[in-house]
């Protein structure tokens, strides 16, 4: 994701990318790496030197779950607006930068899916819920994907809960001859099932079940350009933010 991000940046008439921090590729140039002509930004290990020294407007993490909060909380007290895509914070720790923002009046942006059909599936899953309660739903995923359930999974068990009140899923089937056959489970009943295969990206079937029949809610980034659109919304848009602002929907929707 780091080299698609810069790609797209670098590509971008109106944005610059300044600075690059990752533990790999140290002393390489960020443009080279991701497949361009030299951006004269060498990647760094040290991320407030790099905040620091260049002095962005905004940060983009696509990492890790055991280091974003962190590196949010390094560029808000630095005055930089953090674009998260990061997908496995706590929400301990989501509260924590919600406060941080609140503080310091440095708004960030987080959200677990940068693709608009990501998130129109969402949306569309939030409305059928409340008319067919009865859900799975399976996510597949690229197999060097470090999480699991992926954190739009996540997102939309929460909006289906959310949107199908005190429904609770039946679960009959008690006779399990596998462990996790039954895949994960989402508060009040929302099974999650992960795949992961080399030749997926990333992908997610909502499928929910009424009487006679069944309806599935699909989608699929078969490329990672498919996150950059968003992306690049988020970072024009961070900047007129004052608080932490969850979801791509909050931009795409107003
Ligand atoms: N919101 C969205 O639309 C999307 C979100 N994602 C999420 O983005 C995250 C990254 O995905 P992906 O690019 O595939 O993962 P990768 O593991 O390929 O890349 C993450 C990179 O970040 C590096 N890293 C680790 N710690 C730091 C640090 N402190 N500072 C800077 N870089 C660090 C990792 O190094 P090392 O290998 O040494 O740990 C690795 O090179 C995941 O959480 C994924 O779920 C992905 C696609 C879309
Ligand atoms: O790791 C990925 O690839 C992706 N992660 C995000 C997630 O966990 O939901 C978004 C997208 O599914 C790609």
């Amino acid at each position: 994701m780091g080299r698609e991000v810069v790609r797209a940046l670098a590509r971008d008439d109106g944005l610059r990318v300044v600075g690059a921090v990752d533990p790999h590729g140290l002393g390489a140039d960020a443009g080279v790496l991701a497949g361009l002509d030299p951006l004269g930004v060498t990647v760094s290990g040290d991320l407030e030197e790099v905040l620091r020294e260049t002095k962005p407007e905004v940060m983009v993490d696509f990492t890790s779950p055991t280091v974003v909060a962190s590196n949010a909380r390094t560029a808000i007290r630095a005055g930089v607006h953090p674009v998260i895509g990061t997908t496995g914070m706590s929400n301990e720790d989501l509260a924590d930068l919600r406060r941080l923002c609140a503080e310091t009046g440095v708004g960030g942006f987080v959200a677990p899916n940068f693709a608009v059909g990501a998130v129109l599936m969402m949306k569309f899953a939030e409305m059928a819920a409340k008319f067919m309660p009865a859900v799975e739903i399976i996510e597949l995923h690229h197999d060097q994907k470090a999480d699991a359930p992926s954190g739009t999974a996540i997102k939309t068990a929460e909006m289906i809960s959310n949107a199908r009140g005190e429904y609770r899923q039946p679960s009959v089937t008690k006779v399990l001859k596998l462990d996790g056959v039954r895949g994960g489970n989402y508060d009040g009943g929302i099974r999650i099932h992960s795949v992961r295969l080399p030749g997926l990206v990333a992908h997610q079937e909502v499928i929910f079940g009424g009487l006679g029949q069944t309806l599935s809610i699909r989608h699929d980034s078969i490329s990672r350009e498919s996150f950059m659109p968003g992306v690049l919304l988020a970072v024009r848009r961070v900047i007129g933010l004052r608080e932490m602002v969850v979801g791509l929907e909050n931009l795409i929707f107003e």
